[in-house]
């Protein structure tokens, strides 16, 4: 049967109603492209002879290409479907080929803008001395280079030669080639050519080949370049129906299902002998990595146990609905432990295991002391202050929860501590402030108190469920009945605690591919710091990063790397963590607009939204973000007065049909086209109350996660990012936007 390839082109997508006859068409082509009322015609006047139209209906058109080959059947390229008139007009100027440098298969439409050249055409020139200064000259390439070592078109690396910055080189990426976009990108950013080609797919030597001496063998040639890496961000092969149902009626939004980026494809799907740890900025796609991993480890082997997680509920709700339609088909656990994809937040996780265990008395005692063994409920918020004030000894910026909890969580539950004299010399590993002996003692009297409160109580806190867990799993290893797991796929890892690795840890045993971590330091808006190294997770060498970022544009990630400037960031290996991220696509310059009241804030914020509506935005695209609940309401009731009706969104996925208000806690891991955050005043973000009674180092973390939670919102945004304020702005905000 022939094989579909999906080789979108710009202007190629269409409506619903001709999306769905367009799949009609592809699929009886897909079972027989002798089908009568196909009508696939070659076209007279090409410049590519395998360029066909199909009949989509009287008036649309599929413009495909077919490669034959030595196969018994063809392979149908398919880059859209236009109007009759146009189809044939497209079909006339585009252009298949093999690239001769790194053989990579290649398609240029005349939608593109691009220059239909398949090969260096003209006599290579060193560029001419009197040139202006070049970007990449500047950084040692020239035409030789880009051209006969890279592969990159001679049109266009001349052109690329011409840039003079980073946005000239974008806006020349955007109509270029895919890979050969990414890679100019690369290149003018800084990174070494060697790195550029590595991250494409490109660092192995291309097999000579006999010339094609007949169409057959071309085709054949380029049958095989389209399996090139760097060629699948350009073509997918479709596999069956059902996927090429999901790739047409998605469009645009079905391309990360199915053109992965080398560097994407290759975490997916590589077997590692141990942990991995993969960072990348936001909108990098960790996540899609994970999801695509999790469908790869599912699939090479049905039974296996596999566990995707991170540490918001919500989070994981989105990843779960993301697996459903990356693989409907995928097998699913129902319960951890269970073969299959099992998709959960990490608390539900450490939950489950405790809620399934038949005896937790050895586990308390041994994490948390002598206490009750009932678990009734969870231990209040306002414990921690009860305790402290039990305690007068306790020095003021050691009385916070915020420093308690933190020393709890970070010292005291990942070190099974239970008794004082454990606690007077335990090591503190990453707490910013050092403790003698008087004040150990006077911590360690407030956390006995917290801990005899839950035990009368017979509640348990978050950061203890997953302690529990561990040890649970700990002392039961080697005997049946207790959930184990094969894989573990985590998201958003910075935000882990050390109970949470030691209970991930305990479920899945040291092995090939056990766990596979996502993580990005600069989005670390909960808990504190950690190094995997500390609780048993040895990443040693096995750590790759991610810099492209596919979501947002230039502009928008600029700005939003200047709100993590003034802190410092360091990864799950313990390393500095640096911003170099870069993304493939323009917009305009994100906007501070200061207002001089509420009053007016909420004016302009009505006056924006309406004006994104009235442009056609679907008002769920919209994601109107602020620091806390209270904003939020405040928001939505100030929007729906002036007309405007908003939808607040809290737990659970939000309904479409209305622009979307959240705090920026709630929009992690989402993302809008239009992104305004409001209310980014100098008193609440940073919120005071937050800043109170702090140690130094507990106050400049606070100050990194503040930083981290603009940053989070601020690249939630695709396309326009509007920033409000009322009073004095934010001193966290970078300085650089449009007013
Ligand atoms: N290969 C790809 N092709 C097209 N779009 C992609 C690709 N990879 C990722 N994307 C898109 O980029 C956006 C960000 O992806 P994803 O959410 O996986 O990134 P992330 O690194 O997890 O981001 P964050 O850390 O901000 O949550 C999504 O819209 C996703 O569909």
């Amino acid at each position: 049967m022939p094989q579909i390839v999906m080789a979108p082109s710009k202007g190629g997508d269409v409506d619903t109603s001709v999306k769905k006859q367009a799949f009609a068409f592809l699929e009886k082509l897909s079972t027989d492209d002798s089908l009568a009322g196909l009508h696939i015609e070659p076209i007279a006047g090409c410049i590519d002879e395998r360029v066909r139209t199909g009949r989509v209906n009287d008036f649309w058109r599929a413009v495909l290409f077919k490669l034959q080959g030595h196969g018994k059947d063809a392979h149908y390229i398919y880059i859209g479907v236009w109007p009759h008139d146009e189809a044939i007009a497209i079909a006339r100027k585009s252009r298949l080929s093999v690239n001769p440098v790194n053989g990579i298969a290649e398609l240029i439409t005349a939608t593109d803008g691009a220059v239909p050249a398949a090969a260096p055409a003209r006599p290579i020139q060193a560029p001419k001395a009197e040139a202006p200064p070049s970007l990449l000259g500047s950084r040692g390439f020239d035409l030789q280079s880009l051209v006969e070592d890279l592969g990159i078109d001679p049109d266009l690396a001349r052109a690329a030669l011409a840039a003079t910055s980073e946005d000239e080189m974008l806006v020349l990426a955007e109509t270029a080639v895919q890979w050969q976009g990414l890679a100019l990108i690369d290149l003018a950013s800084g990174t070494p050519l060697w790195t550029v080609k590595a991250t494409l797919g490109l660092d192995t030597p291309v097999e000579p080949h006999p010339e094609p001496a007949t169409p057959e063998q071309e085709d054949d040639a380029l049958i095989a370049a389209l399996q090139h890496p760097a060629a699948r961000l350009q073509f997918a092969l479709i596999e069956d129906n059902e996927e090429l149902r999901r790739a047409l009626e998605d469009g645009d939004f079905a391309a990360w299902r199915v053109f992965l980026h080398p560097e994407q494809r290759k975490y997916a799907s590589q077997s590692y002998n141990g942990p991995f740890r993969l960072s990348g900025g936001a909108g990098t796609g960790k996540t899609v990595v994970l999801v695509h991993r999790a469908r790869h480890l599912a699939r090479q082997n049905p039974a296996a146990r596999i566990l995707l997680t991170t540490y918001t509920r919500t989070l994981a709700e989105a990843m779960d609905h993301a697996l459903q339609r990356l693989d409907p088909t995928l097998p699913r656990a129902s319960k951890l432990g269970d073969s299959g994809v099992y998709v959960t937040g990490i608390d539900a996780a450490a939950r489950a295991v405790l809620v399934g265990a038949k005896d937790l008395a050895m586990d308390l005692e041994s994490v948390l002391g002598v206490r009750s063994p009932v678990i009734s409920g969870r231990t209040a918020q306002n414990a921690w202050a009860q305790a402290a004030a039990t305690v007068p000894e306790l020095p003021d910026e050691l009385s916070s929860a915020a420093f308690l909890s933190a020393e709890y969580a970070m010292v005291v539950l990942p070190g099974r501590i239970t008794t004082r004299d454990e606690y007077l010399t335990a090591r503190r590993p990453g707490r910013g402030v050092a403790l003698d002996r008087k004040k150990r003692i006077a911590v360690w009297a407030a956390i006995e108190a917290y801990r005899s409160g839950a035990s009368i109580e017979g509640s348990i806190d978050f950061a203890e469920v997953p302690a529990v867990a561990a040890a649970h799993l700990d002392r039961t290893a080697g005997q049946s009945g207790t959930p184990r797991v094969d894989h573990v796929l985590v998201d958003e890892g910075q935000d882990l605690t050390p109970a949470h690795w030691q209970f991930l840890r305990a479920l899945v045993a040291p092995g090939p591919n056990d766990l596979f971590i996502a993580e990005d330091a600069h989005q670390r808006i909960y808990g504190q710091s950690v190094v995997l190294g500390r609780y048993g997770i040895q990443i040693v060498g096995r750590s790759q990063r991610l810099r492209l970022n596919y979501r947002t544009t230039a502009e928008n990630l600029r700005y939003a790397v200047g709100a993590l400037s003034g802190a410092a960031f360091v990864d799950l290996e313990g390393e500095p963590e640096v911003a170099d991220y870069r993304s493939a696509r323009s917009g305009p310059a994100p906007r501070i607009i200061p207002c001089p009241s509420l009053t007016a804030e909420l004016d302009k914020a009505a006056e924006e939204v309406s004006r994104w509506l009235a442009a056609g935005v679907e008002p769920e695209a919209i994601g109107l973000l602020v620091r806390d609940s209270h904003q939020a309401t405040q928001l939505a009731r100030g929007l729906d007065d002036r007309g405007v009706a908003v939808r607040v969104v809290e737990q659970g996925a939000p309904r479409p049909g209305r622009p979307l208000v959240m705090t920026m806690h709630r929009a992690k891991g989402m993302e809008f086209s239009r992104v305004l955050i409001a209310g980014a005043n100098a008193d609440l973000l940073p919120a005071e109350y937050l800043l109170k009674g702090l140690t130094d180092a507990d106050r400049m973390d606070v100050l990194a996660r503040e930083r981290s939670l603009l940053y989070v919102a601020m690249t939630r945004a695709r396309d326009e990012l509007l920033i409000t304020t009322s009073g004095s702005p934010s001193n966290l905000l970078p300085t650089t936007a449009v007013s």
